[in-house]
């Protein structure tokens, strides 16, 4: 049996008469780079909507393996105690805050770390400026390993998308987490920032044997990435296995290029 960080079983949901995730299962090992694809509308967000608790399913069962070893159905908890058991996850479109420095966005990013209360953070006690200093030096040695310490004290709103991309990752580092979900990374991001983000992914992975869970539909970014690929079409799974498999699936290929490759190619 797989020693696995998450566990999605038989997960269905269904939105009126349509079911937009049918009876679903997949597994994803420690440490492992797994994706999750599919065409427009095949359900890829909604899975990630259940896991992250946006949505709640009509059944199955998500079970996760926490920072401490414990196995929890993920759908019995509030968001806010996921973050705490090691599950973070970044935005489609970025959420950091415009007019702070890169370094204060993952300040903010340790919050849920904190162990003094907002008021002795308010007062600056001497517990919580030493608090407050930890986690300085937790973030600036993400931004080192990351290779983006030189923008440390560059402000979030001056630079390019795809350096926030990275920043965002860099943050979820913060909640010490051991699965990071993306949603969409390589949306608006060009060949060469998608090229940059596969490497941090990578890199993040390496460094803090945390496993990722990808939700994409650019193909090329998760079959250099990925160690495993979960393929769903109208909610089921088409094929699971590593990207050569996939690659070569039938059932894969018609899901992306239509059932004629000639009319594919009109
Ligand atoms: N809140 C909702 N209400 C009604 N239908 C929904 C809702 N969310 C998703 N759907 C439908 O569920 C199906 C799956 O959508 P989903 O967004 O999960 O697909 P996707 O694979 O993420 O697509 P894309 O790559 O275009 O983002 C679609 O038919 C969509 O219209």
């Amino acid at each position: 049996m797989m020693n696995s960080v998450l566990k999605v079983e038989n997960l269905s949901i269904s939105f009126g008469g349509l079911k937009a995730v049918d009876d679903l299962s997949f597994e994803i090992g420690d440490k492992m780079i797994y994706g999750l694809i599919g065409p427009n509308g095949a359900g890829k967000t909604t899975v990630f909507n259940c896991i992250t608790k946006f949505y709640t399913p009509n059944s199955g069962k998500v079970t996760f393996k926490t920072n401490t070893g414990e196995q929890i159905n993920l759908l019995e908890h509030s968001v806010h105690q996921i973050i705490n058991y090691g599950l973070a996850r970044t935005f489609q479109n970025v959420e950091l805050i415009n007019d702070l420095s890169i370094i204060d966005n993952l300040l903010i990013g340790a919050h849920s770390q904190y162990k003094t209360s907002a008021l002795q953070q308010a007062f600056l006690t001497p517990r919580a400026r030493r608090e407050e200093k930890e986690h300085r030096g937790r973030a600036m040695d993400i931004l080192n390993q990351l290779g983006l310490a030189d923008k440390a004290n560059e402000i979030a709103g001056s630079q390019p998308y795809g350096v926030l991309k990275n920043v965002e990752l860099a943050r979820t580092l913060m909640s010490r987490p051991k699965l990071i979900i993306i949603d969409e990374p390589a949306a608006g991001l060009n060949e060469t920032e998608t090229e940059a983000l596969a490497e941090m992914i990578k890199k993040i992975r390496d460094y803090y044997h945390c496993a990722v869970l990808m939700v994409e539909h650019d193909m090329g970014l998760v079959m250099s990435t990925c160690e495993r690929i979960c393929a769903i079409n109208f909610g089921k799974k088409l094929a699971e296995g590593t990207p050569d498999e996939i690659k070569q699936n039938k059932e894969v290929q018609e899901a992306y290029l239509g059932k004629d490759d000639d009319d594919a190619e009109n």
